[in-house]
């Protein structure tokens, strides 16, 4: 921005424009887009434009505390860091500076499994409370070495994500070539790199990696390998909130991972009034 228009941003819509000027194209549509027609992307805003607030008057406000706990762990509000991959194609020091906002608005930060600070940067790097997302390789090995990672450094949940059996076909990824970069975390396990001159390099890598035979019976297969309380992220429907209750996990979390999954889902605020009800 420049001219009389210079001024700090007042609102997420403006740090998104401003993040738009700074990223190279590829990476800003990476972080920016959902998958397909994007429909869901739309209705993800759209449906909360539908719900409006009823307040009740002449209550005393003068002292305010939105401060809850999720599994126990203090946080100012009910709000989570949801994990979000490569933080460092949008700054360079990534998941740690990430890390130190959470710690310093006391709220917890989920750390991706895909991302680039490693899981040891991010824990020592502040007091923040950390949850760590895992996904499922076809390479198990893998990732039940990063969940004992996770676990020998204080990360106090796993979130398993359960909605990304392949990546959602993400046309602005497509076209841009998106490039898996090589992340940190996998270093001499796992290539993250792909040289494919043909679409989305992030899209072959997790064709190439990610188990799509996962499936409710492997919940006791993570269970045999962790003791840390297990969340379910990614459920839109009331039949599989009642399946993950029946599976004995910890928690759900209702979610369409941002509208870059499966397009023409239910906006996850719509999901949430079905799951709830
Ligand atoms: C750029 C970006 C990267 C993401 N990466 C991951 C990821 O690595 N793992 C994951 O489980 N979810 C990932 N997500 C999905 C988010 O965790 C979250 O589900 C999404 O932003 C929507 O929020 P909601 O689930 O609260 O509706 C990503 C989302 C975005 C926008
Ligand atoms: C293969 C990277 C997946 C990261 C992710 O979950 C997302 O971009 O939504």
């Amino acid at each position: 921005m420049g001219g009389d228009d210079e001024h700090e941003p007042v609102n997420v819509k403006e740090y998104e424009e401003l993040a738009k000027q700074a990223l190279p194209k590829m990476y800003f549509d990476y972080f920016a887009g959902g998958s397909e027609d994007q429909h869901t992307l739309r209705q993800n805003v759209e449906a909360f434009q539908r719900i409006t607030l009823r307040p009740r008057i002449l209550v005393d406000v003068s002292k305010i505390d939105m401060s809850t706990s999720i599994l126990g762990y203090k946080t100012s509000a009910p709000i989570m860091i949801a994990p979000t991959a490569m933080h460092k194609l949008a700054h360079p020091q990534g998941e740690v500076l990430t890390a130190k906002a959470a710690a310093a608005c006391n709220v917890i930060m989920a750390l991706s499994f895909m991302s680039t600070c490693t899981i040891e940067e991010v824990a020592s790097s502040c007091n923040a409370v950390f949850f760590f997302q895992l996904y499922i390789y076809k390479r198990r090995d893998i990732s039940a070495l990063m969940v004992k990672r996770a676990e020998s450094n204080g990360y106090k949940a796993i979130l398993l994500t359960v909605d990304t059996p392949k990546l959602g076909r993400r046309e602005a990824d497509i076209k841009n070539k998106m490039i898996a970069p090589q992340l940190k975390n996998f270093e001499g396990l796992v290539s993250t790199k792909v040289d494919d001159d043909e679409g989305s390099n992030l899209e072959a890598f997790a064709s190439r990696s990610f188990d799509p035979s996962l499936s409710w019976k492997d919940i006791a297969w993570l269970k045999s390998i962790t003791k840390l309380p297990i969340l379910i992220k990614g459920i839109l429907t009331r039949e599989d909130a009642i399946k993950a209750v029946e599976v004995g996990v910890e928690g759900i979390i209702v979610s369409n991972h941002g509208a870059r999954q499966l397009d023409y889902v239910p906006a996850t605020i719509e999901a949430l009034e079905e799951v709830h009800a």
